[in-house]
C-alpha cells in the first residue's frame, strides 16, 4: 500500500516537474521572440565600427556602410537622436562631430552615413581618408529629440545640404510605420541641383507615399549644364511645332505640344528646369500655386520646386 502510495507520488511529482519544464520553456521562447535586440552603442565609450562599403555619390559627398558585429544586429539609434564620430583631422588632431544614420534599426547588420566632405572641414579630412576595412569610433545615442508615432498630426520640414539626414531618419520611420498616419512636408534647399543629397531616395518615398510624404526642392543657382538641357529640349519642342504648323494640322499643336513637354519632363528630370524656365519667363510665384519664393530677386534666386502630388498643399499653408 505504502509502495503503491509512493509511486503515485513519483508521478505526480514528475508530472509537475514536467509542467514547470515546459512553461519555463515557453516562457522564455516567448520572452525571447518578444525582446527588441540590444542595440551596439555605448552613450559613454566609444566603440569601433569596420567600414565595409564606400561609395562616391558626387565629388564631395559618399555613403559609408559600417558593420555591426553580426548580420542580426541593430544599431539600437532612437529615431530623431544621430551619434557622435570620432577621427583625425589634418593635423593629426582628436575631432569629435556629430552624424545622422540614413538607415533604421529594420536595416540589420549595418548602418549607413552620408557624408558631405568640406575642403577644409576638420572631420571631412577623416572621412575622406577613410578606406574600406578602416575602423570608426562612434558613441551615442545623442540629442534630446526623439520621435513617437502619432506625437503630431503633421511635420513641416525645412533642410538645407546635410541637414537632410535627420529629416530623412524620420521621414522613412514615419513613412515605412503602416499604423503613422502622420503627414510629412518636406522644403530642402540647396545651391545646385548637383548639391542635392539623397535625392533618388527623397524621390522613391514621394512616389511610395505620395499620399503622406510631398518633397519640395528649392535652388538658387542653376549650372550651364542645366541651361544646356533646357535650351535644347526648348529647342526640339519648337521644331515639333513647326513641323506641325507646316503640314496645316493646328487641330494637332496642342496634342503635340503636350506630348512634347512631357517627354521634357523625363528629359529633364521631373519638370524642374521647365518650371524654373517658365519661372524665369513670368518671375511671379502665382502663376505656379506650387512654388514658393525664395524672397529675393527672381534672376538671382532661381526657384526650383518638385511636386510630386497634383492635389498636393502648398507648404506654407501646411499646419503642423
Ligand atoms: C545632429 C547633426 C547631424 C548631422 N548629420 C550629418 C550627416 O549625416 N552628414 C553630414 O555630412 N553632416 C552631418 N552633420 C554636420 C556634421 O556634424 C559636420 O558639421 C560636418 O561634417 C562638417 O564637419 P567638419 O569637421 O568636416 O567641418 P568644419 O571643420 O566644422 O568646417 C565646416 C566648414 O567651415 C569651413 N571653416 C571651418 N573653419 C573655418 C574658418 N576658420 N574660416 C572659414 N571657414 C572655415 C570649412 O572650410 C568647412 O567648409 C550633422 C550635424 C548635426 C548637428
Amino acid at each position: 500500500m505504502d509502495l503503491e502510495f509512493l509511486h503515485t507520488l513519483d508521478v505526480q511529482i514528475l508530472g509537475a516537474v514536467a509542467v514547470a519544464v515546459v512553461a519555463i520553456v515557453i516562457g522564455a521562447v516567448f520572452l525571447f521572440s518578444s525582446k527588441k535586440p540590444k542595440g551596439c552603442l555605448d552613450p559613454e565609450n566609444f566603440k569601433q565600427f569596420k567600414l565595409v562599403k564606400r561609395v562616391q555619390l558626387s565629388h564631395n559627398v559618399a555613403k559609408f556602410t559600417f558593420a555591426l558585429p553580426t548580420p542580426t544586429s541593430v544599431l539600437g539609434l532612437p529615431i530623431g537622436q544621430h551619434i557622435s564620430c570620432k577621427g583625425k583631422d589634418g593635423q593629426g588632431e582628436e575631432v569629435i562631430k556629430p552624424y545622422t544614420p540614413t538607415t533604421l534599426d529594420s536595416d540589420v547588420g549595418q548602418f549607413e552615413l552620408v557624408i558631405k566632405m568640406y575642403p577644409q572641414g576638420r572631420m571631412s579630412h577623416h572621412f575622406r581618408e577613410m578606406q574600406v576595412s578602416h575602423y570608426l569610433a562612434v558613441k551615442g545615442p545623442k540629442g534630446r529629440f526623439r520621435y513617437q508615432p502619432g506625437q503630431v498630426r503633421a511635420f513641416g520640414m525645412l533642410a538645407g545640404g546635410s541637414g537632410i539626414t535627420p529629416m530623412f531618419q524620420v521621414a522613412r520611420a514615419i513613412l515605412e510605420n503602416p499604423n503613422d498616419k502622420t503627414k510629412v512636408h518636406l522644403i530642402y534647399a540647396n545651391v545646385t541641383y548637383e548639391d542635392i543629397l539623397l535625392k533618388e531616395e527623397l524621390d522613391t518615398l514621394a512616389e511610395r507615399y505620395s499620399s503622406h510624404f510631398n518633397v519640395y526642392y528649392v535652388l538658387n543657382q542653376v549650372s550651364c549644364l542645366s541651361y544646356a538641357r533646357q535650351f535644347y529640349c526648348y529647342l526640339f519642342l519648337l521644331f515639333i511645332c513647326l513641323i506641325c504648323s507646316l503640314y496645316c494640322l493646328p487641330f494637332f499643336i496642342i496634342e503635340t505640344l503636350v506630348f512634347s513637354i512631357s517627354w521634357c519632363r523625363e528629359v529633364l528630370e521631373d519638370c524642374n528646369l521647365l518650371i524654373s524656365f517658365f519661372y524665369d519667363l513670368f518671375p511671379c510665384s502665382a502663376t505656379f500655386p506650387n512654388t514658393i519664393d525664395s524672397g529675393e530677386s527672381p534672376c538671382l534666386a532661381w526657384l526650383y520646386i518638385e511636386n510630386y502630388t497634383s492635389t498636393a498643399t502648398p507648404p506654407h499653408s501646411t499646419q503642423p
